[in-house]
């Protein structure tokens, strides 16, 4: 196969180059999504999504439920991920862009290897909510009382390391609480921020900071991210409900389990008023249809 039929989405610029491969006919490998992703040789995105038919997967489709369609989710070094907030709701603003249905009319069952996400859409609004599933927290209840279970040292944030909660989302976060946005603007995080104990499997590492006190029980939070698999992006879906969790961890019982929270290219809301389950929504956008000679990449 040398041509490809492709699309660029983002979810508030957390951007994706979209692959439609139902049959499981392209075979995607590190070099291609490292090529595809390549923001100046190739088309450019902080990840690759294959949406392959979960009857075309080989031993994934056993946990895909009822879901027919997967997200097949590459992070831009070709690494590949459990999970992706904004990339799911991307999924199916893509699969509205191909005809294949209508989210605001019927919710859209997607297979991820962190189970199966079931997305909505308001059709006022135009913003996509994923029932996330539920969040835990990667070390246990021990890291509840303590309010932390590692540290992290990042350029800009001073040599003391930094108390960080670590929460999993079907994919691996750590986030740590800042004192002041004004914080956040120092942050540099064109290096890989450092975790001890060095997660197994890497993770993605979020700083947050609280912007106003609550309104109307909704809290207000800003966050920058660098992802696993990427560097610093101007998004991350799962980073914002980890973000959540853990304000609402630190924040004890009575603080909000509504969070908006604004990330550098846009806001997503979280929504964690159902103990069993996060809700992450915010909006999901195609912005253009590509025809890939993949003889050229590269
Ligand atoms: N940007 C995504 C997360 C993508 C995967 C992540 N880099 C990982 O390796 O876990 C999101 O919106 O959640």
């Amino acid at each position: 196969m040398t041509r490809i039929q492709a699309a660029k989405g983002h979810g508030t610029k957390n951007d994706f180059v979209l692959v439609f491969d139902p049959h499981g006919d392209i075979e995607i490998d590190e070099s291609l999504v490292r090529k595809l992703t390549d923001r100046r040789a190739g088309i450019g995105g902080d990840g690759l999504i294959r949406l392959i038919r979960t009857d075309a997967l080989g031993d994934e489709a056993t946990l895909q439920g009822d879901a027919t369609w997967f997200m097949d989710y590459r992070n831009a070094d070709g690494s590949i991920a459990q999970m992706c907030g904004n990339g799911v709701r991307v999924v199916a603003a893509f699969y509205e862009h191909l005809g294949l249905g209508d989210v605001a009319r019927e919710p859209l069952a997607v297979g991820t290897r962190a189970g199966v996400k079931t997305v909505t859409k308001d059709s006022q609004s135009s913003w996509y909510s994923v029932d996330m599933g539920p969040a835990s927290l990667t070390y246990g209840d021990a890291a509840r009382s303590r309010g932390a279970d590692s540290e992290v040292v990042a350029d800009g944030l001073g040599m003391a390391p930094r108390a960080a909660l670590s929460v999993d989302m079907g994919n691996p976060h750590t986030v740590v609480a800042l004192a002041t946005p004004h914080e956040l603007v120092g942050l540099d995080l064109g290096s890989q921020p450092a975790v001890t104990p060095v997660p197994k499997d890497g993770s993605n590492v979020e700083f947050a900071a609280i912007l106003d006190p609550p309104r109307a029980g909704v809290g207000h939070a800003s966050m920058r991210v660098f992802e696993r698999g990427v560097g610093e992006t101007q998004s991350c879906g799962t980073g914002a409900c980890a973000v959540a969790v853990a304000l609402h961890e630190w924040g004890g019982p009575s603080s909000p389990r509504t969070w908006r929270i604004d990330v550098p290219g846009g806001s997503v809301e979280v929504d964690l008023s159902n103990p069993a389950t996060v809700v992450l929504s915010g909006p999901a956008r195609i912005v253009a249809d590509l025809d890939i000679d993949l003889t050229q990449l590269g």
